[in-house]
C-alpha cells in the first residue's frame, strides 16, 4: 500500500555513470538504427569511425536509476507498473564519452481511485560530472494500475498534448525485433515485464512487452530522420504518452504532422500505441 508522502520524498540514489563511444552506439542499435544499411546519415550513431554521434533520446537511459518501483520500501505494486508519459528535454548535445550524474526525484502523486489507478511523476537531472552543466532534463509519468485508491490528491495532472485533426502529413514505418527488448533491457531498464512470461501474466498481458523507452527511441528515429536530417543537435524537446503496449516482433507507424505533433501504431493490429506526441527541432 502507498503511503503519500513516504513516496513522494523517497529517495532515489543518485547514479554516476562513466559513458564510452559503445554505449551511444549500442542505445542506436537497440531501438533499430543501422536496419537501412543505404542510409548513411545512420552511420555516425551505429560506427564510430563516422562518429561517435549520440541518439538524444539517450537521455532517457544515461544517468538511469533502475526499476526502482520494485523496492518494497515505495508501497508500490511493481508488477502492475506501466510507463505512462515520457517528456525530454535537451539542454546541450548529449557527450559520447565522460563521466556524467543522472539525479531522479519524484515530483508529484495523483490518486486516481480504487480499481483506476495513480500516476507517479518524476523527474530526472542529468549533469556533466567534470563542469557541473545540465545537459538533459527528463520527466516521467508512471502508471500505477495496482494502486489507486491510497487516499491521495486527484490532480495536478500535467495534460496530454493537444493533437491536430486530418491526415498526418508524414508516415514512417519501423520494425522492431522478437529478440529487441532482450537488447534494449541491457541499457540499465531491467524490468522483468519486457522479457519474462510469468512476470507478463501476471501483469495481465499474454506476453512480454516491450519497453515504453525502446517504442520511444523506435519513434524518434522516425522524427530525427523526417524533420531532423538525423543531426544529434536538432531535437531540443519531445514529449508524448504511451496509449497501449507494443509487442517486440511489431512495426511501429509514426505519423508526424509538419508542425512537432505526432503519433504511433502498430501496423499489424492497428492500434495507437503513442498518443499526443510533440516534438521540437532547431531548424
Ligand atoms: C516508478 C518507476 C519508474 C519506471 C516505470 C517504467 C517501467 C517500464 O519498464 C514499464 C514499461 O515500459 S510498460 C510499456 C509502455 N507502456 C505501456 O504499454 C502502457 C500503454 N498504455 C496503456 O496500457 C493504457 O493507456 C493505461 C493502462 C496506461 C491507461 O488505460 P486506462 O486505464 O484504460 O485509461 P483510460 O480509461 O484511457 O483513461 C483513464 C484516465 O487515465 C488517463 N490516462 C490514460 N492513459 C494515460 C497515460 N498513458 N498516462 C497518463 N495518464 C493516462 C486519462 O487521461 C484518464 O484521465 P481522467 O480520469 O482524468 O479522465
Amino acid at each position: 500500500m502507498i503511503d503519500y508522502d513516504k513516496l513522494l520524498n523517497f529517495k532515489i540514489p543518485e547514479v554516476r555513470q562513466t559513458l564510452t563511444a559503445r554505449d551511444a552506439v549500442f542505445y542506436a542499435l537497440s531501438i533499430g538504427f543501422g536496419q537501412d544499411p543505404m542510409d548513411a546519415r545512420q552511420l555516425p550513431y551505429v560506427a564510430t569511425h563516422k562518429g561517435p554521434a549520440v541518439v538524444p533520446a539517450m537521455a532517457v537511459v544515461i544517468g538511469h536509476p533502475g526499476f526502482w518501483a520494485a523496492d518494497p520500501a515505495t508501497g508500490i505494486d511493481a508488477v502492475k507498473v506501466v510507463h505512462g508519459e515520457q517528456r525530454i528535454t535537451l539542454h546541450a548535445p548529449l557527450p559520447a564519452s565522460g563521466e556524467v550524474i543522472g539525479r531522479t526525484r519524484v515530483t508529484g502523486l495523483v490518486d486516481k481511485g480504487e480499481g483506476k489507478g495513480a500516476l507517479l511523476y518524476s523527474e530526472k537531472e542529468i549533469t556533466d560530472a567534470a563542469t557541473g552543466k545540465l545537459l538533459a532534463t527528463t520527466g516521467s509519468t508512471t502508471f500505477l494500475r495496482g494502486d489507486g485508491g491510497f487516499g491521495g490528491p486527484s490532480g495536478p495532472v500535467i495534460p496530454p498534448n493537444p493533437m491536430p485533426e486530418g491526415a498526418p502529413d508524414i508516415v514512417v514505418d519501423l520494425p522492431t525485433r522478437l529478440e529487441q527488448a532482450f537488447y534494449y533491457r541491457l541499457n540499465g531498464d531491467d524490468n522483468p515485464l519486457h522479457i519474462d512470461p510469468e512476470i507478463a501474466a501476471k501483469a495481465g498481458f499474454p506476453r512480454p512487452i516491450l519497453h515504453g523507452l525502446c517504442t520511444l527511441g523506435v519513434v524518434t528515429h522516425a522524427l530525427m530522420r523526417e524533420l531532423g536530417d538525423y543531426r544529434p543537435e536538432a531535437l531540443k524537446k519531445l514529449s508524448l504518452r504511451f496509449s497501449s503496449p507494443v509487442y517486440p516482433g511489431e512495426t511501429i507507424r509514426t505519423e508526424i504532422w509538419k508542425n512537432g505533433a505526432f503519433r504511433a501504431r502498430v501496423v499489424e493490429r492497428d492500434v495507437v500505441v503513442v498518443n499526443n506526441g510533440h516534438a521540437e527541432f532547431a531548424a
